[in-house]
């Protein structure tokens, strides 16, 4: 029986107060599990308690098994820990704009899958609660007081996003009361507050940056939710990477804790594209496109003068996207260098030998280089001081200085070889500037999808999309890894026939990776289509 047609429903209770043992169905084929009971009941947490520890019980992931394999993996309802919660009708459906379109309402039964690449008898995988309004909301107009929260580096499209929640508030249900918390976590209790309207938020998608400003460090759980149930705070939207998806799910585990009709919807920002199950970040498509003009610099200079080398650093910590997509983009790269991929400068098949051989060629060539490619072997040749910064991320050595200073000093050995190196470092360029046309409707997407799930009294989530549609998916799932390039993965494939780039890899390694499932964030041979791969 297919469970999504049988007559149990998946849904969240409509009308009637919330009885867990009814909320889901049980049949052999349908195990149900339930949110663990509040470890205590205090109405308010204990500011004396450490910052930055879990306060509360974890609650236990909500999964729903039905036919032929079909998992769903839920997220949790404001009515798994509040009993006896009102519903309203979706203010949407009177509205001139949306209330023409036919079936807008999401179906409370549809899911995601997450995998769309099956074979004939595969099990039908993991599912996602599929984002988008439901016909009954959990919160009247006038009640919700929302916050947004800015965190983590910056990423072009932030200031898009925090429009975009504001006026879909606004417009689609009559909120008026968003407060922006100024500075990241931290200015939960020591900054201002902003208020935002659509007319303060209105032409902010045009500058980069974001207008609360963010922080790294500073996470205070009890005195961030001291600070929402202070203010009467009922939604919370934060934005931000994997660590601010950290901080929002203890957020939410101590809301629900204290029993808060509080939503809590995290929207994923990271320039890196590190974020599993995601399809792809917003702010990624403009960061490709404005590494472009570094590239297109470094292969002027370079193609200008006899044996040119143009170095680009790009930004990507442990996830070399960034840079393979850029390569891809521009074909003008002759060397692309990601921390999943280690390389080596001496010897047989190594950078050295590869430049030589390029230039002789060529007369030029282009290196792009990611933030976090070989450390490895700057840890070997530099003191590594274990330096952090305040969130607790390692603090990278500079590749690009290394490496240009290496590849000088290797060429000013050999007499008959004369270099000519231009090092361009756009880090943050890229990800200061506004985002681009196709990354503004995507943010709007994030924020209204955002926007729905927490009206509609979904929590402890983060939206983005699957496969191309839009989920809410349980925090648990995108902090529990980083999505990294896998390197025996078509596309890698793609970049290395691109570049013609030795892989430096021996195929003993590349049996002894495929052989650590925890290595694999991705399936093997493109099958997820997640970053982009349907080859
Ligand atoms: N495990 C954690 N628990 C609670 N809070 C966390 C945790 N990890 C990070 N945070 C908080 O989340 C915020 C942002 O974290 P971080 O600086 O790592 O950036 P990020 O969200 O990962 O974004 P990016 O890395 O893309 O710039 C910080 O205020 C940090 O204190
Ligand atoms: O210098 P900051 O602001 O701490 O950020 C640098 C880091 O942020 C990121 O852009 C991720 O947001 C990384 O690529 C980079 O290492
Ligand atoms: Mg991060």
């Amino acid at each position: 029986m297919d469970l999504i047609s049988s007559s149990a429903s998946l849904s969240t209770p409509r009308f009637r107060c919330f009885d867990p043992k009814n909320s889901y169905p049980e049949t052999p084929n349908h195990r149900r599990y339930f949110p663990t009971p509040f470890s205590n009941s205090s109405p308010r947490g204990n500011s004396e308690s450490t910052p930055d520890m879990g306060l509360s019980t974890i609650t236990e992931p909500k999964i729903v098994t039905g036919d032929a394999g079909y998992v769903l993996e839920d997220v949790p309802h404001l009515s798994d820990y509040i009993p006896h919660l009102p519903t309203y009708p979706n203010p949407l459906q009177d509205n001139p704009s949306y209330s023409v379109v036919k079936q807008y309402f999401v179906n409370v039964d549809d899911t995601v899958a997450h995998k769309i690449v099956v074979q004939k008898n595969s099990p039908r995988g993991t599912h996602f609660r599929r984002a988008g309004p439901r016909q009954k909301v959990y919160f009247e107009s006038d009640e919700v007081h929302a916050c947004i929260v800015t965190c983590g580096g910056l990423c072009p499209g932030l200031n898009t996003v925090i429009r975009e929640i504001v006026c879909g508030l606004y417009h689609m249900y009559g909120v008026h009361r968003v407060l922006g918390i100024e500075g990241g976590y931290k200015g939960f209790y020591a900054r201002n507050t902003i208020p935002l309207t659509p007319k303060v938020v209105n032409d902010i998608h045009k500058r980069g940056g974001t207008i609360l400003g963010t922080s790294r460090g500073g996470h205070d759980t009890s005195k961030i939710v001291d600070s929402i149930q202070d203010r009467g705070i009922n939604q919370v939207y934060i934005i931000g990477g994997d660590g601010t998806q950290k901080g929002a799910s203890v957020i939410f585990e101590e809301i629900r804790r204290r029993g808060l009709k509080v939503a809590v919807a995290g929207i994923p920002k990271t320039i890196d594209n590190d974020i599993p199950v995601i399809d792809k970040s917003f702010g990624f498509d403009t960061a490709v496109e404005e590494a472009q003009r570094a590239i297109n610099a470094a292969h002027v200079e370079a193609e200008s003068i006899e044996n040119g080398i143009g170095v680009v650093k790009l930004m990507g910590r442990h996830s070399g996207f960034i840079a393979m997509y850029a390569t891809l983009a521009s074909r003008d790269v002759d060397c692309c260098l990601i921390p999943e991929s280690p390389f080596y400068l001496e010897g047989a098949s190594g950078l050295f030998e590869y430049i030589e051989k390029r230039l002789k060629e060529n007369g030029h060539m282009v290196i792009v280089v990611a933030e976090g490619a070989g450390q490895e072997n700057l840890s070997e040749s530099t003191r590594n001081i274990n330096q952090q910064d305040a969130s607790g991320n390692k603090l990278l050595k500079d590749v690009g200085l290394w490496l240009a200073q290496k590849i000088k000093d290797h060429f000013s050995k050999r007499q008959k070889m004369t270099i000519n190196l231009k090092y361009i470092d756009p880090t943050y360029m890229i990800r200061a500037v506004p985002s681009n046309a196709s990354d503004n409707v995507y943010c709007t997407l994030l924020a209204h999808s955002a926007i729905h799930g927490a009206v509609a009294g979904y929590t402890g989530f983060t939206v983005g999309p699957v496969n191309g549609r839009h989920a809410y998916i349980p925090f648990h799932r995108v902090i529990e890894k980083q999505n990294k390039v896998v390197i025996t993965d078509r596309m890698w494939a793609r970049l290395l026939s691109s570049t013609n780039q030795p892989s430096f890899l021996n195929p003993k390694d590349v049996f002894a990776d495929e052989e650590d499932e925890d290595t694999q964030t991705q399936p093997k041979d493109g099958e997820n289509g997640e970053r982009g791969d349907h080859g």
